[in-house]
């Protein structure tokens, strides 16, 4: 080995030592006649200092340049006092340089690496492996590794054997387009990305492994968000013989072992909330329970007010109206609720009525509002009692398709939240449970929630009666309102699998060429089983507090879906398109 140190493996102990660093100059700078280098690593930056004295030394020093690769011999010492620098690592001592080595000079890099400058994204992405020597880059990788770690230790210590499935393969339904892949030696046809290892995962336990984990990479052709990737990777676990409460149990029990080993984070209790519950009170399947606000209904006292924007809802069995008390928030100014009022534009509300609540004692006259004067006082009364409204707060209303309200009035809960500073504590952990089995389509069809693979809570029989209102047993874990992970017990009996694709209008033919594999395993001794996929990038992300879930990916995709770095998505030569039996549709013809 090169090196004998990394740099910010130095420390006070360490003085009087000689020592050998490898590794990038981070800063140059004179001082009267003295040379100090910062010289960085992956584990940090120590100083170094060329004095005049060592001349021959000291010249190379001179003509170094930023993010040239050195090897330093030197010897450590304590800074002199007032010298001390507590913000970084080694900043304790530094190194009295006796030899340079030059190993590679560098070209000026695009982008400065010494401070917290402003840059683009997309340069930052082109040079992926500049921005990645940053130390908080670095550090957010070194996080995600022992992340995975922890991650394997436990489930190795439980039983889970880590078996890979394969990436070319047959659609896997997880709700977005595939990516294909077309075949050569198959003319015309084409394999497709796993959107999940799911069957994969259900035959491994068919075949009797009883755990299985794989941190799996999963491709998904869908809108990117701040959250998502096209491709991305999951910590993929199943098991047999085990009942939902085992697979949350043992999961929780490893997100808490996770938490505490990297980051002495202790979880209270993680509630279990029904689906409908988190809607009803929430507006979303992943609340965020830190933020202490709560949407209330209360169509019940709007059906006959003259004002059709609340009745028209409130009279609709697809409608909601539902309030939004926001404590000690009366004194909003005007701006901000037409900011707000905006923002839920962006969900497809059409508008944000609002009650500022100044004295109640004053009835209506108390109320500042432009809807009090269409809804009589009783009712009115009522509405804020129900809220639990007193004198200084605001009360937002929405009223429209109960997914709209949900949708919009969840999205200020979350927004009002951080903007008025109401987070309640730092981590709040759940589980979503008791989702419905389907969700109907503007066209009258069904799609399967989780997924065609999980199991209802009733009989073949009862789910053909009413899929609509069928319950699965399906759980999600929710991290701070974001879905970290999903799964449910699956289908093993024949014919319940079978049932579900009929109520999704998968006719007999297409599951046989679909899903046959898996039809004719359940035929073969398939074991009580479920499971769950955790999103690995996403929980990086919670943990290293990252605001995008491209900061804690090495190589990650843009929000269109490519690599600048690479130039991927790239054009292929004819030849390999015709070894694909792939022509290209020409080009419309710019005039
Ligand atoms: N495109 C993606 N990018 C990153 N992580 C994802 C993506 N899609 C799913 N995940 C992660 O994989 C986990 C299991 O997948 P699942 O099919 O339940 O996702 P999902 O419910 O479609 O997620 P969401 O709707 O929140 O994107 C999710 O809980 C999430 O953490
Ligand atoms: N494979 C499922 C998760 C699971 O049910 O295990 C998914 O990705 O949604
Ligand atoms: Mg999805
Ligand atoms: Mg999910």
């Amino acid at each position: 080995m090169m090196r004998s140190h990394y740099c910010g493996q130095l420390n006070a102990s360490l003085d009087g030592q000689e020592v050998t660093l490898c590794g990038w100059v981070h800063r140059r700078r004179d001082h009267g006649g003295v040379i100090f280098l910062d010289i960085r690593d992956r584990e940090g930056i120590a100083q170094v200092v060329f004095a005049p004295e060592h001349e021959d030394v000291f010249n190379k020093a001179d003509r170094v340049r930023s993010e040239y690769v050195v090897k330093v011999t030197g010897t450590v010492r304590l800074r002199p006092e007032g010298a001390v620098n507590p913000n970084m690592a080694s900043g304790e001592i530094e190194v009295d340089a006796s030899a340079l080595e030059v190993l590679n000079q560098a070209d000026t890099p695009p982008f400065p690496l010494d401070e917290h400058s402003e840059v683009g994204e997309e340069t930052r992405l082109r040079y992926r492996f500049i921005d990645l020597r940053r130390p908080e880059m670095a550090e957010k990788l070194k996080l995600r590794s022992r992340i995975t770690s922890s991650i394997r230790r436990y489930l190795d210590d439980n039983g889970f054997l880590d078996v890979e499935t394969p990436i070319l393969t047959r659609a896997t339904p997880e709700g977005a387009r595939d990516y294909l892949v077309p075949s050569r030696t198959h003319a015309g046809s084409f394999f497709a990305l796993p959107q999940s290892p799911q069957l994969f995962k259900q035959l491994l336990m068919v075949a009797g492994f009883d755990r299985y984990y794989q941190i799996a990479k999963c491709f998904r052709d869908e809108d990117l968000r701040a959250d998502r990737q096209p491709e991305f990777t999951q910590i993929d676990m199943e098991t047999s013989f085990m009942d939902e409460d085992d697979i949350m149990a043992i999961t929780e029990t490893m997100v808490r072992n996770l938490f505490k080993e990297v980051l002495n984070v202790e979880f209270g209790e993680f509630p279990h909330m029904p689906y409908s519950e988190a809607m009803r009170r929430f507006g979303s399947d992943k609340p965020d329970l830190r933020i202490p606000l709560e949407l209330v209904d209360v169509a019940d006292q709007l059906t006959d007010v003259d004002f059709k924007v609340f009745s028209g809802p409130a009279n609709d069995v697809k409608g909601r109206v539902a309030a939004l008390r926001v404590p000690g928030a009366g004194s909003m100014p005007r701006k901000q609720i037409d900011d707000y009022t905006k923002f839920v534009g962006n969900y497809g509300a059409k508008g944000l009525a609002y009650i500022k609540v100044n004295e109640r004692a004053l009835g209506v006259e108390g109320l500042q509002s432009p809807i009090v004067k269409f809804i009589p006082e009783a009712n009115l009364n009522t509405i804020l009692d129900r809220v639990g409204a007193v004198d200084g707060d605001i009360v937002f209303f929405g009223a429209d398709k109960a997914s709209v309200v949900n949708d919009a009035l969840g999205a200020l809960r979350i927004r009002l939240g951080h903007d008025l500073e109401l987070l309640t504590c730092q981590w709040a952990p759940m589980w979503v449970v008791d989702f419905p089995m389907f969700e109907e389509n503007d066209d009258g069809s069904l799609t399967a929630i989780h997924h065609p693979f999980t199991s209802p809570k009733c009989s073949p029989e009862e789910l053909k009666a009413a899929p609509q209102t069928a319950l699965s047993r399906a759980y999600d874990m929710v991290l701070n309102g974001t879905e970290l992970g999903g799964g449910s017990i699956r289908i093993h009996d024949r014919k319940m699998q079978q049932t579900v694709f009929e109520i999704l209008g998968i006719s007999e033919e297409e599951q046989r060429e679909k899903f046959g594999f898996l039809l004719d395993a359940l035929k073969y001794g398939a074991p009580p089983h479920g499971g769950l996929a955790f999103g690995l990038d996403r929980l990086v992300m919670l943990m290293t507090g990252a605001n995008s879930i491209r900061e804690v990916i090495a190589f990650p995709k843009t929000q269109s879906a490519a690599c600048v770095m690479t130039q991927a998505p790239g054009e292929v030569d004819s030849k390999a398109l015709r070894e694909l039996h792939i022509r290209l549709r020409e080009q419309a013809k710019v005039e």
